[in-house]
């Protein structure tokens, strides 16, 4: 597979931790009470690893994967992010961080039902100064990638759960992202489907080397995976 030559962007390969997080707390403020959302969390993620975080609900998780994805901020601790102390960062910086190096996946796939799957995928790169016959090119290969080379001009409420999450994946790849972050990616699909699109985000691992976290309630997800990370009550047991 040579889409990451291709990339637009394109990202240096090194054996160095993708992700890392030290003593990380998220703290939040209700009334008198504070939630302790993440409790000192460590974790360090490797080039090509498909890490799977698994607990509870309310035990962190999305917590966790948003403050890696800098959606949000830790009350206290570090987030390295391929090599980078997010804590230098001021937001528009975070921001282009992320456009480089990271790729979402959402349990509603997030896609925009008035542009055709093709559309959706060159989405995140449509307004930037990238030669459109290379980015159509590519999105087309990364649709061929996830198995949807007879859907590309589909609009998205005409897709099945599976093909629209999919093409969500696809659309994940289109920056040539070394991490992907995908919050219950299966949530939604039925335990065949979800078996099928956990099995495309392992081979991403394998085939592409792209690094993986995500979280789930899915022991099929947590099958393929090649960690389980257990949370508990914001914690990383
Ligand atoms: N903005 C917020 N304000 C207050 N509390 C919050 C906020 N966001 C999350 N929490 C709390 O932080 C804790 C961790 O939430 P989080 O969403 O990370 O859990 P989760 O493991 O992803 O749960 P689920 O499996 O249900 O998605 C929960 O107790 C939650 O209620």
């Amino acid at each position: 597979m040579t889409l990451a030559a291709e990339s637009p962007t394109g990202t240096n390969v090194t054996d160095a931790p993708v992700v890392q997080v030290s003593g990380a707390w998220k703290l939040h403020k209700l009334g008198d009470e504070v939630v302790k959302a993440l409790v000192e969390a460590d974790l360090t993620v490797l080039p090509g690893e498909f890490v799977c975080l698994m607990g509870p609900s309310g035990s962190g998780k999305s917590t966790l994967l948003n403050i890696i994805g800098g959606l949000d901020r830790p009350t206290k601790g570090t987030v390295v992010i391929n090599g980078t102390d997010t804590a230098t960062l001021t937001e528009s910086q975070f921001a282009a961080l992320r456009h480089d190096t990271v790729g979402f996946i959402f349990q509603s796939y997030n896609l925009i039902p008035f542009l055709s799957a093709v559309e959706n995928v060159e989405l995140p790169l449509m307004f930037e100064p990238y030669d459109r016959q290379a980015l159509r090119r590519r999105a087309l290969k990364l649709l061929e990638l996830v198995g949807l080379g007879h859907r590309v001009d589909h609009s998205p409420t005409k897709m099945s759960g599976g093909e629209q999450q999919r093409t969500a994946i696809a659309r994940s790849l289109i920056s040539n992202p070394k991490l992907i972050l995908a919050d219950e990616p299966t949530a939604n699909l039925d335990h065949r489907t979800g078996a099928t699109v956990v099995r495309l985000l392992r081979d991403l691992c394998s085939n592409l080397g792209v690094t993986v976290v995500a979280s789930t309630h899915d022991p099929t997800v947590a099958e393929e995976a090649s960690r389980v990370v257990r949370m508990k009550d914001g914690a990383i047991e």
